[in-house]
């Protein structure tokens, strides 16, 4: 059993009494569930349910989650590195469930590193609308916008912002919110032990300072009629009911929407709170005793006052004279024209999504699709690319295979033979999933899968 802060046992025990403490306290005997997503904007479920090295059952609350075996190692599968998949924590994945974006949506995920929701989000979206997927911390900023790549995300605005800068930029802007406040992470001890040392009743009142904050931010950035889903991985009332009851209090226009109960999903803990109000019900807790999964909180508003009016003002698209050399590659490389909005950032280029605002204030990590790199007369792809694209999009691909080891060597860095006489830029691909480039000339394949994601060793 993990050694859990006497402060911690002693509060739950009383909040929950001490025959659910009991069942509760138990589960920290037992391992965390271990969850991945298929990435629908890859592949389909089947894909993975039918290939004799995963070993998944569904997770009932979310329609592409899975339970994995220990014994999978589903991180070391080149799947993973082709976005086939993301490894996430199961109770994690009802979060994005309850944003339920729809097509065409503008959605904000405020907290997204390192992006498990955002990533799930952008499936919802399939393409269309825009998702802002903000991080505050640079390093973290940067693990969710190769998250992004990975899951070959066209349609994303990676920012490294602070909620208030992003607030006075957005006004009124998004139809749906997710704020994944950073918590005291009290349903995460058993995924990551580390939590344990931070915490202290101290730290508690912290993390609702911080999250009562970011809360009004993105109030700000809300529609009339927007969402707003809040959540927490963390048990304390403090950061989860009595947040909500105060963020209700400040703002009488939110209404708390109910959250389907079903799988072992709870209520929230109106009894708890100082008001008591029933209401609180409607938000859901996720418990590990409860069901297979860890700890979280979510709850659901809609805002129906006025919102903050905005200018709208939208990003513009490059010359087509300045993408002499792009098209040249892309006539050579890719089997279909791209059209859209094309921006330059110095010599790197970008393709935005559709009706892709004006970001030229803010820090963007990542702006859609990052196609490559303008060089002296000529254009250099870039790994973001390959991984946006199905393999019928290349012109030139090369055909990798699990019982094969060559996507081992690709996956280190290594020059591959080649047996035809490809030339230029190649796709290479796992199961006729893209994993990067490769250029080939003499027979070789020179390699150009990114340096920073190259495997060190072979395990
Ligand atoms: C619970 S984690 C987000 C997990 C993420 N949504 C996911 O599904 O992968 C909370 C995030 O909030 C960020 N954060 C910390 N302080 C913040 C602040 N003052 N404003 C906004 N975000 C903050 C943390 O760096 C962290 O990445």
């Amino acid at each position: 059993m993990l050694s859990l802060p006497e402060a911690f046992k002693n509060k739950l025990t009383e909040l929950m009494g001490q025959d659910e403490a009991g069942a509760f306290f138990e589960t920290y005997n037992h391992h965390k569930a271990l969850g991945l997503r298929v990435n629908n904007l890859k592949a389909d479920s089947d894909l993975l349910t039918t290939r004799p090295e995963f070993h998944l059952e569904p997770v009932p609350f979310c329609s592409t989650g899975f339970y994995y075996d220990n014994a999978d190692m589903p991180g070391k599968h080149p799947f993973h590195q082709a976005g086939l998949y993301y490894i996430q924590e199961p109770s994690a994945m009802f979060v994005a469930e309850t944003v339920d974006a729809q097509r065409g949506d503008r959605v904000l995920d405020l907290c997204a590193a390192p992006g498990g929701k955002s990533t799930q989000i952008a499936a919802s979206l399939n393409g269309s609308g825009l998702l802002v997927s903000n991080e505050i911390f640079p390093k973290r900023a940067k693990a969710l916008s190769e998250n992004i790549e990975r899951m070959g995300i066209s349609n994303a605005l990676v920012t490294n912002e602070t909620p208030e800068r992003l607030a006075n930029y957005f006004p009124g802007y998004f139809d749906k919110i997710l704020v994944d406040a950073p918590c005291s992470g009290e349903g995460m001890f058993r995924k990551d032990p580390e939590a344990i040392e931070y915490w202290s009743p101290e730290h508690v009142r912290e993390c609702a300072r911080l999250q009562a904050q970011i809360l009004e931010q993105a109030y700000l950035m809300l529609k009339s009629e927007g969402i707003l889903v809040y959540s927490t991985c963390t048990f304390s009332p403090e950061e989860d009911e009595r947040m909500i009851e105060s963020f209700l209090e400040k703002h009488p226009d939110l209404e708390l929407l109910p959250i389907e109960k079903k799988f072992g999903i709870e209520k929230g803990r109106p009894e708890w709170t100082e008001s008591n109000d029933p209401e609180l019900s409607k938000t859901a807790r996720l418990w590990p005793h409860r069901l297979h999964g860890e700890g979280h909180f979510v709850a659901k508003l809609c805002k129906h006052g006025e919102a903050p009016s905005h200018k709208e003002k939208f990003a513009n698209s490059a010359k087509e004279t300045m993408l002499k050399d792009f098209r040249q590659f892309e006539k050579q490389t890719l089997r279909e024209k791209l059209n859209g909005i094309f921006f330059y950032a110095g010599s790197q280029l970008f393709l935005l999504p559709d009706g892709c605002p004006d970001f030229s204030k803010l820090k963007v990590v990542r702006a859609g699709i990052h196609l490559g790199e303008q060089k002296k007369n000529r254009f250099e792809p870039n790994h973001a690319l390959a991984l946006a694209l199905p393999a019928e999009a290349f012109q030139n691909t090369l055909p990798l295979h699990i019982d094969d080891n060559q996507w081992e060597r690709y996956l280190h860095g290594e020059t591959l033979p080649l047996e035809s006489g490809l030339k230029g830029w190649t796709a290479v691909t796992i199961e006729g999933f893209p994993l990067g480039w490769g250029k080939a000339a003499g027979g070789i394949l020179k390699n150009f899968y990114p340096k920073g994601l190259r495997r060190r060793g072979l395990n």
